[in-house]
Parts: C-alpha cells; structure tokens; sequence
C-alpha cells in the first residue's frame, strides 16, 4: 500500500529539488508527498541560493553537491543520486550535517556493463568512422578493417557488480579473463571464469582492459603514463567507470605516439568534457561518448524508482534502503531492532543528564539475547541519545557516530550473552566530567520500555518525560519529605519506586512526575535531609 500523501493528513509538504533529468516515474512518486520542482543545468552559485528551501535534492552525475550548497541546504534530509557513483556529492560534509545520501546501486549495472561491451566492439570494428564514412557517401571496406575479441585477452579492474556482468558477456564471446579486484576473493573470480592478478601483470598481458572500479585516492590515475607504457602495443583501454582514473593527457600520449592501439572513453576528468581536450585529436584511435553508461530507457527508470522511493520514504520518516553514510543501517535490520533502538536511544539520553556534564567515555554492554544481535545500529542509537541533549535535532543516525567522536567520546561495545534476567537488555555506563553513572534497561513483551538498573540499584520503571532520581539514605520520612516538598510547588507525581540493596544503606527514588521540575526545586530537595544527589531528567 503507498503511504497516505501528507497534504491528506494535514502536513504541510516537503519540497525536493530535481537538480538533473531524471525519469518521470520518479517525480511521480516524488509526488505522492513532497511538492517536486525541476531546475536543471543550475549554475552552483543559484544552488547555494534556492538550497535552503529544499527538504531533499534528487541528482544524477550533472549536479556537483559541494560543501557549500551542503552547509546552505539547512533543511535538506536526503540527498537521492540516481545512480552509482556518489563521488560529485561531498559525503562527509552530508554525514557532518544528518543528511542522508543514497544511490541506486544496481539500477544500472546492465547498462553499464552492456556500454562497455559495446565500446570494446565498437573500437575493434572501427564501428563509428566507417558508419560516417558510408553516411559521407564513401565505401572504404579495406581502411575499416578490425581485430577479433574471440581468444583474446580482457583484464577486467574492479570485479564488482558491472565488472562481473562484463565478464559474464566477454567470456560467452570466448574471450580469455584477468581481473585485478584487491577486495575480491580467488574464489569469486574463479566463479565468474576469471583468473586474479596483480595490476602489473593484468596491464601487461591484456589485449583489452575494461575499468570498473570507483574513482578514489587510490585509483586517481591509477592508468598513468607508467601504466601505458607496460601495455602491450596492440591493447586497447575502455573506461566507463569514472574520469580521473585515467590520467588523459598520459593517455593521449600513448595513443598518439603508437604505444596503445586505441581507447573508448565515457567518462571524464571535467565533465562536459573540454573543448580543447587532446583526447577529441585521435581520429580513429579513440571512441568518446559523453558519459552514456546509465543512458538506457530500463536503466533511468531503475534508478528513478529505486532513489524517488527511498525519498519518499526518508521524508516520511522511513529508513531508506541504499544509504551510502549510515553503514550497517539495512531497513530490514533496522525494523527488528526497532524497540532496542529506542530503548538505546532512551538509555544513552538518560544517562548523559545523570552525568550531566561532557561524556568522555560510553561503555555499551549488549546482554542476554541482545548480545547476539547486529550491535552497529545499537551503538549508533544510543549515541545519538546521549548527543540529543547537547545536539537536539541536530543528531541523527547519520551524523551520531561522526559528532561522538568529534566531541572525542570514547566508546567501548561490550557483549554479555550470559546475563538473563531479562531476554535481552542494554547496560550503559558514562563517564564524563562531573562523575561516572550507569542505567540498564530492557524490553518488556518486546515493546515497553523498563529501566532495570541505575547506578548497580534495581529498579522497574518505565521511562515517562518528565522524572526526577535521588540517591539518599535509606531512612523512615525521606520519601515523605520529598512528596510534601513538590507537592507545595505544585508538581504531580505519576509514579515512585524505591531501589535498595540493603536494608538502611543507600537508595536509590524514581518517580515520574506529570509537570517539569520548577526552578529552584532540585536545590530544595538537596537541603533535605539524607538525600545525597538529586537528579532531574527530560526525555
Ligand atoms: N559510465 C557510467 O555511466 C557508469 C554507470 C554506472 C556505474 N559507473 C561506475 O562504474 C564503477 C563500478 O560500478 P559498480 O556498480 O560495478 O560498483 P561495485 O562497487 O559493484 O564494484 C566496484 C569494484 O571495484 C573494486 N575496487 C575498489 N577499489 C579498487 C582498486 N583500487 N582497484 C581495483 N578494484 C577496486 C571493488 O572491490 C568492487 O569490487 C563505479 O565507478 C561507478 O561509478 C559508471
Ligand atoms: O555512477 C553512475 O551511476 C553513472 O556514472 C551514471 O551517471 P548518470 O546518472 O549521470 O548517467
């Protein structure tokens, strides 16, 4: 079922930013709960401008997401690339700030890996002189003859999702494989009829050489003019993956002195690609199309759907499923863990007030059952509770593990599959400047939320929004003495418990209370005798 629009239930509706082409079953989906304006071909500065308006911006490779226009964009929740590769948006500066980013990352694996293919037959054949040769009105059959694919040898570098679909397609043409993939296993290659080598060796022995890996330090220029002389002189080069990993001055170089047979080339270092690039001087020997390795209809509509619904779906509140900034955080994982995330949440915000200054150091223990779950989005939710006071809306999933350790908290994750008094529970313990202080808490029927345990006293208390911990002697008139005193500042109890160990030694009183504590309050009941630290708490 599509969720209800929001202007049918009385919200005021989100805006996304269309700032590329993008299919229009996406904007339609868009659509179903945000107000969608297109403005394509913007100039950066008009970005930074219109920005701040935008709940979410929806791109494709056109549209550069600088810092700037980040930092601008104060209302922005997501940010959507149409596609794979997310290297024109800047990640950090997005996970710094809460957003979201999210892509599309097999929408266009076919399309892609087909665009190769047909660069490596296109340049073998001569496929695109001799079609304007005959347009021309010549009929040149002897200076468009080509070479075979059949027996000769492809190295594939990046054996991930397209480079593995490439394969697929180059060895049911008979063609030999190398893959040089420093994350892939020998197996995995084996499994794809490939056999991996280093990059000295795949440079060297490969007739062609099919680039699919993501532009990165590492492989900025990774093919440079060292690379290009160990090919051989009859190998050809075809990238489709991203500009910068080909260093193109080099690579004009190699072609223009005969060191290389030939090169296709999609995608670029400045895209549109300059006007004066050496690489529009090669005649024959180079195949240039203008970064068309998504452009098929089955592809754009992929990745319209795939990014609009994950849109939808943040601005509805929902997890998205392709984040690319909150690792580990899978929808599925998410919602099983639902109740343990809030319970985290509650936890790391609970005790971030008893410590009440800076946190230096969180200690997570996973208990019971829940030592044995995924414990990444557990850390992440109770961090994100423990920064809600200093941070407010400012911390999200995104950004908690970031600001943590910015602020320099050390965190330590701790399992303890043996503690059972409950099926699963979490223990946090915060160090900070004004003192050390733990609370415990777990699921009851694996929903309610109970705090089980603060500073090592066992309590049962759900948590409520407004609440109010002493520690104090465990003595006749304390509890009394505290009712009468908000009750003559006209503050309401809801509920009280009592934690001890031992009889007469120290305590710990909970109590919910309907109303905040009014000014000047908390100072009132530490005047009162036998109370030795009050601590009020807002969740
Ligand atoms: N031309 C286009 O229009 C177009 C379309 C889609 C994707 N792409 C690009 O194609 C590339 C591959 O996309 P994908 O979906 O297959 O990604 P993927 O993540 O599935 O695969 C990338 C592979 O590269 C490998 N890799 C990482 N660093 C490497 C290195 N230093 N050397 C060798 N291999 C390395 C990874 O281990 C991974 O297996 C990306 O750069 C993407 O942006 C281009
Ligand atoms: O990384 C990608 O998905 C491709 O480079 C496609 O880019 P495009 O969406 O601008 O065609």
């Amino acid at each position: 079922m599509n969720p209800l629009p929001l202007q049918f239930i009385g919200l005021t509706m989100p805006k996304v930013l269309v700032s590329d082409p993008i299919d229009q079953v996406g904007l339609d989906i868009l659509s179903q709960v945000a107000q969608v304006d297109v403005k394509t071909g913007l100039p950066a500065e008009e970005l930074v401008k219109i920005i701040p308006e935008y709940d979410a911006l929806m791109i494709r490779s056109g549209t550069r997401v600088t810092k700037e226009i980040i930092e601008a964009g104060t209302h922005l929740k997501i940010i959507g690339r149409a596609g794979v590769g997310v290297d024109n948006v800047d990640v950090p500066a997005a996970t710094r700030q809460g957003i979201v980013v999210v892509n599309s990352p097999q929408g266009n694996t076919i399309a892609a890996a087909e665009h190769a293919i047909a660069m490596m037959l296109a340049l073998s054949r001569h496929i695109p002189e001799a079609n304007v040769s005959v347009k021309n009105g010549q009929w040149n059959r002897k200076q468009f003859i080509g070479v075979e694919v059949y027996k000769k040898t492809l190295g594939i570098v990046g054996l991930g999702k397209i480079g593995s679909h490439v394969a697929a397609a180059a060895k049911a043409m008979g063609m030999k494989l190398l893959a040089y993939d420093p994350f892939i296993s020998q197996d995995r290659a084996e499994q794809l009829g490939c056999r991996l080598v280093d990059l000295d060796l795949l440079i060297r022995e490969s007739d062609y050489i099919s680039l699919h890996m993501p532009k990165t330090e590492e492989t900025y220029h990774l093919i440079n003019a060292e690379a290009l002389a160990q090919m051989k002189p009859t190998a050809r080069i075809i990238n489709c993956a991203r500009g910068g990993i080909v260093d193109e001055v080099a690579l004009a170089e190699a072609l223009k002195s005969d060191q290389i047979a030939g090169a296709a080339v999609d995608v670029y270092e400045n895209e549109p690609l300059e006007e004066n690039s050496p690489l529009r001087e090669l005649g024959q020997k180079v195949i240039l199309t203008p970064h068309l390795g998504a452009s098929t209809e089955e592809a754009q509509v992929n990745v319209a759907i795939d990014v609009a619904e994950q849109i939808r779906d943040v601005l509805l509140g929902l997890p998205a499923r392709s984040a690319v900034n909150i690792p580990g955080l899978y929808p599925d994982a998410l919602e099983q863990l639902k109740p343990y995330l809030q319970l985290a949440e509650t936890l790391g915000n609970l005790v971030s007030q008893l410590v009440g200054g800076r946190v230096d150091f969180l200690d997570i223990r996973l208990q019971g059952d829940l030592a044995n779950r995924d414990s990444k989005p557990v850390v992440v939710a109770a961090l994100k509770g423990l920064l809600s006071q200093a941070l407010r809306e400012r911390v999200n999933y995104v950004n908690a593990t970031i600001e943590a350790k910015e602020r320099g908290i050390r965190v330590i994750e701790t399992r303890d599959a043996s503690v059972c008094d409950y099926t699963g529970s979490l223990h946090l313990e915060a160090k900070g400047s004004l003192g050390t202080h733990s609370v415990t808490g777990a699921l009851l029927g694996d929903r309610e939320i109970r705090v089980t345990n603060i500073d090592d006293f066992p309590i049962n208390v759900p948590p409520t929004r407004y609440m109010l911990f002493t520690l104090h002697r465990d003595m006749p008139g304390i509890i009394g003495k505290i009712g009468s005193l908000l009750g003559s500042f006209n503050v309401n109890i809801a509920s009280m418990q009592v934690g001890r160990k031992i009889v007469r030694g120290e305590a710990v009183m909970v109590l919910s209370l309907d109303d905040p504590l009014p000014d000047g309050l908390l100072s009132e009941i530490m005047k009162v005798a036998g109370i030795r630290d009050a601590y009020t708490v807002t969740l």
